[in-house]
């Protein structure tokens, strides 16, 4: 029978783990690959069947002579051909039938079948061996034939082979190679493994530490082990026969005190951590280069002096999906309308609070580039040039290099191709190029924006990190007029670059796991909370994976704390559209267009407040989308169309760059875009229209799209280290903190239910939300009693204080009571009889 389920075997040579090791980081543990088994078609089964009753006729016909004519052939001819070896005939049958018949879609069983069949010729060789039977010098097939049928020699098959090897080996060689062929067989039909052998002969020399104890237990979900100290593999007898490796074990102190994922290269080293200054390249005595790029060197000489070297970033791992949070259940109407009064609430009640002025941070709280002996590696950048051009070359394609700049991460040699050489000639190679570098790949930009060259833009060997500080110390971002100014990264050619929110105004960050998204935004808020005061600037910040953001909360440009709870993002985005609404009102009252029409009338006029620009941060819009995501899809378009003139900014990431998250209403709304390192063009054009993000190096390696531009731009984006925002946050919240009463989250329910106009009658079904069920219990209650108190409901109906209150007002707007008169009772405005009628009415409505 075909069995479904693999469960996962050591492959001969012990490697064929179809489950990837529990070890790792988090999302990896939680993968796992199933092999997928087709099912075993009917024909394979019955020639099974056939096979094993062939077996047994065989086999009895071997031993008894009850099989008649065709049993007696079939004895004399296997015994003629294969000595005493023939009598494994019927079981190696057997076996090969149960395995091309049960197993037989399973890895290695056509292997096993070979290796069975041969195992009889094996034999036969070793009888001939063992036996030491003469060979007969005439009629040699038919003697070994005959001799065969007795069962005393190796038969035809085992006598012919026996004579030609030991010509050539000599009776001890051809035991050593019966004995190792027979060791093979036995590893490959029995499944067990050389490790296993070899454990069994010599236990203590091989350490079972290296062993994957979920190896065996499938689709299991395994608790992530911390490393033990590594043995010296290559003491051990096993380690050194199998030469493999312990792959590099992150130490625990450098996981503890960074407290994130660090990755480890081929040899163990933190890719993070800066390695020894590379030692400097010795002075080519004669050059080898063509004159141009020669020349092109000496002139840019300081240009390409290099910064130490730091490891070159791994490579990103394929991203799985992401499982649903359990947290997140689907998100009603109801729940957002409840939110959004919630968030309306508590941004009131700390507005009324005391606002001291705000103090900037100073930069010294951020990490300096720690500025160590520069290594000029331009020896190399030559020798890169040089073999671009002559691989070019090598293709018909010629080239000559007309300029070279060196970035922080990659280095884009710029090419001027001969008259005639079509640009596709030359993005066609980019493979080829890739390879004579041995570089990981190469992305190339034809033309370049502005200039008559091809772009090939090779990653560097050293990668230097851009430190946020630098950017936020460097002019282009000191004079950046605007409120919401921030900090990018370097471009290829190493100059700073800014961002300006308020241009974008909404841009989209995606990139794989891993990639550089949450540093980017922690760059993104950080700068702004160096460049502008809450007064300035307000945040919304949801963070549906809750480990991301937290750390802002207390600062006083957050309106509401870090929104983690879908339920409360999709109201967050709700209450931002009636803000929005708001704000339009606003300006109609005063005759301007936009916030800073407005805010350029309130620095006149005391009476006015100026307005802040609100920055509405998502990290992780697929959380979002998966809970609500006809709601979320719409408020963002929403907001992303109307929201720029009302100051209010949308940016929205997301490690799910599929069209189920980014949808194109989404995409069409969001103009700009920042794309980190993906795993495919897919997944690339998904974030820009175009590829080139499967080809970027990850670890803050980007392609900037803002709107209007012509092409994205390679950047390097700055880096910011938790500990980092950690220092910033504490300075702000030391002179400023805010305080979210969340106790009173059942009064802020009950008062935005009493607001008035803005969001007051949010309960009820003009607001698009659906009617409380309890609507119709709670008005013939109120019309049965002619009260109309929200205790008595309570306790009538068994309801709590926010939702009787709410219910109250629900009837308010429809006429059923009256405002609410302070200490005296609302008026109940129609009769039992009234309400009869129109509850009749309604019905026949509805028919
Ligand atoms: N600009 C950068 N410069 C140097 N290293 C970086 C940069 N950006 C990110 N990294 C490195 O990459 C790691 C992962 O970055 P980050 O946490 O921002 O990824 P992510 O895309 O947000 O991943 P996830 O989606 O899983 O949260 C960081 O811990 C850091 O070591």
């Amino acid at each position: 029978m075909a069995t479904k389920k693999t469960t996962t075997k050591k492959s001969p040579a012990g490697s064929g783990r179809t489950k990837t090791s529990a070890r790792g980081t988090s999302s990896r543990a939680r993968t796992t690959t199933r092999t997928k088994e087709k099912p075993i078609s009917v024909a394979r089964q019955v020639w099974a069947l056939v096979i094993i009753a062939l077996a047994i006729f065989i086999g009895v016909s071997l031993f008894f002579d009850v099989t008649g004519v065709f049993g007696r052939f079939l004895k004399e001819t296997l015994l003629g051909l294969f000595g005493a070896a023939g009598y494994l005939a019927p079981v190696i049958m057997i076996y090969c039938a149960i395995v091309s018949g049960v197993w037989g879609n399973k890895k290695g069983s056509t292997l096993k079948i070979v290796v069975a069949c041969c195992l009889v010729v094996v034999v036969s060789v070793a009888v001939h061996l063992f036996i030491k039977t003469e060979m007969p010098t005439e009629n040699i097939v038919k003697s070994l034939f005959i001799g065969g049928q007795t069962a005393k020699t190796g038969g035809v098959v085992g006598g012919l082979l026996y004579s030609g090897l030991v010509k050539i080996f000599g009776d001890i060689g051809i035991g050593l190679i019966l004995i190792l062929l027979g060791v093979i067989a036995f590893v490959v039909l029995s499944g067990v493994t050389f490790e296993e052998i070899l454990r069994a002969v010599f236990p203590k020399e091989v350490d079972t530490d290296y062993e994957d104890p979920e190896a065996d237990a499938p689709f299991v979900e395994a608790p992530v082990k911390e490393p033990e100290p590594a043995p010296d593999r290559t003491s051990s007898f096993a380690g050194a026969l199998f030469g493999r490796r312990r792959p590099p074990q992150v130490p625990p102190e450098l996981k503890k005190e960074f407290d994130i994922d660090v990755k480890l290269d081929e040899n163990g080293v933190p890719v993070s951590t800066p390695a020894p200054a590379a030692e400097p390249a010795p002075a080519a005595p004669v050059s080898h280069f063509s004159p141009d790029i020669d020349s092109l060197f000496n002139k840019n000489k300081d240009l390409f002096a290099d910064k130490p070297a730091e490891p070159a970033p791994a490579a990103l791992e394929r991203e799985e999906p992401l499982p649903v949070p359990e947290h997140m259940v689907e998100v009603t109407k109801k729940d957002i309308i409840k939110a959004q009064n919630e968030i309306a609430q508590t941004i009131e009640q700390t507005a009324e609070q005391e606002k001291p002025e705000y103090k900037y941070p100073p930069v010294i709280l951020l990490n300096k580039d720690a500025k160590q002996g520069r290594t000029d590696s331009a020896e190399e950048l030559k020798l890169n040039a040089q073999k671009i051009v002559d691989t070019l070359k090598s293709f018909g394609v010629e080239t000559k290099i007309v300029d070279v700049a060196k970035g922080p991460t990659v280095t884009r040699y710029e090419l001027q191709p001969s008259a005639g050489v079509k640009i596709s000639k030359i993005t066609g190679l980019a493979d080829d190029i890739a390879l004579n570098l041995a570089a990981m790949g190469v992305r190339i930009e034809a033309p370049i924006p502005g200039k008559a060259a091809v772009g090939i833009e090779v990653p560097n060997k050293n990668v230097s990190t851009v430190y946020i500080r630098e950017i936020i110390e460097a002019a282009s971002f000191r004079d950046g007029k605007s409120p919401l100014t921030f900090a990018l990264g370097k471009n290829i050619s190493g100059e700073c670059v800014v961002g300006d929110i308020a241009k974008m105004p909404h841009v989209l960050i995606a990139g794989a796991t891993g990639s550089g998204k949450s540093v980017c935004l922690n760059s993104l808020i950080i700068s702004i909370l160096y460049k502008s005061s809450p007064e300035e600037v307000k945040f919304i910040m949801v963070d549906p994976k809750v480990v991301e953001l937290g750390a802002y909360n207390g600062i006083p440009h957050l309106l509401i704390p870090v929104v983690t709870d879908p339920k409360k993002a999709a109201g967050a985005l709700s209450w931002a559209l009636g803000e929005m609404a708001k704000r339009y009102q606003l300006f109609a009252e005063k005759g301007v267009r936009d916030l800073n029409g407005y805010n350029a009338i309130a620095a006149g006029d005391d009476e006015t407040e100026p307005l802040p620009r609100i920055v509405i941060i998502i990290d992780e819009l697929a959380d979002l989308m998966m809970v609500s995501p006809g709601e979320v899809e719409d408020s963002i378009c929403r907001l992303a169309q109307a929201a720029r003139a009302a100051g209010m900014h949308l940016v929205v990431a997301t490690q799910r760059p599929s069209v189920d998250v980014i949808t194109g209403i989404i995409k069409a709304n969001i103009p700009s875009r920042i794309a980190f390192s993906v795993s495919s063009q897919v997944d690339s054009r998904t974030i820009l229209d175009m590829g080139g993000a499967e080809k970027l190096l990850g670890r803050g390696d980007m392609l900037y799209y803002p709107v209007g531009a012509a092409k994205p731009v390679r950047l390097q984006g700055c880096f910011v280290h938790d500990k980092e925002v950690e220092s910033v946050v504490d300075f702000i919240k030391k002179n400023d903190t805010v305080t979210y009463d969340q106790t009173v989250i059942d009064e802020i329910e009950l008062k935005a239910a009493q607001t008035k106009g803005g969001h007051g009658k949010g309960g009820g079904a003009d607001e698009g939300g659906e009617e409380d069920e309890m609507l119709q219990a709670a008005i013939e209650c109120v019309v049965e009693t002619g009260m109309a108190s929200v205790s008595m409901l309570q306790r009538r109906l068994k309801l709590g204080y926010a939702r009787a209150a709410r219910i109250v007002d629900e009837m308010e707007a429809r006429g059923i009571v009256g405002p609410y008169e302070g200490s005296k009772p609302r008026q109940v405005l129609i009769t039992k009889l009234q309400w009869q009628e129109m509850t009749m009415r309604k019905l026949d409505e509805e028919q």
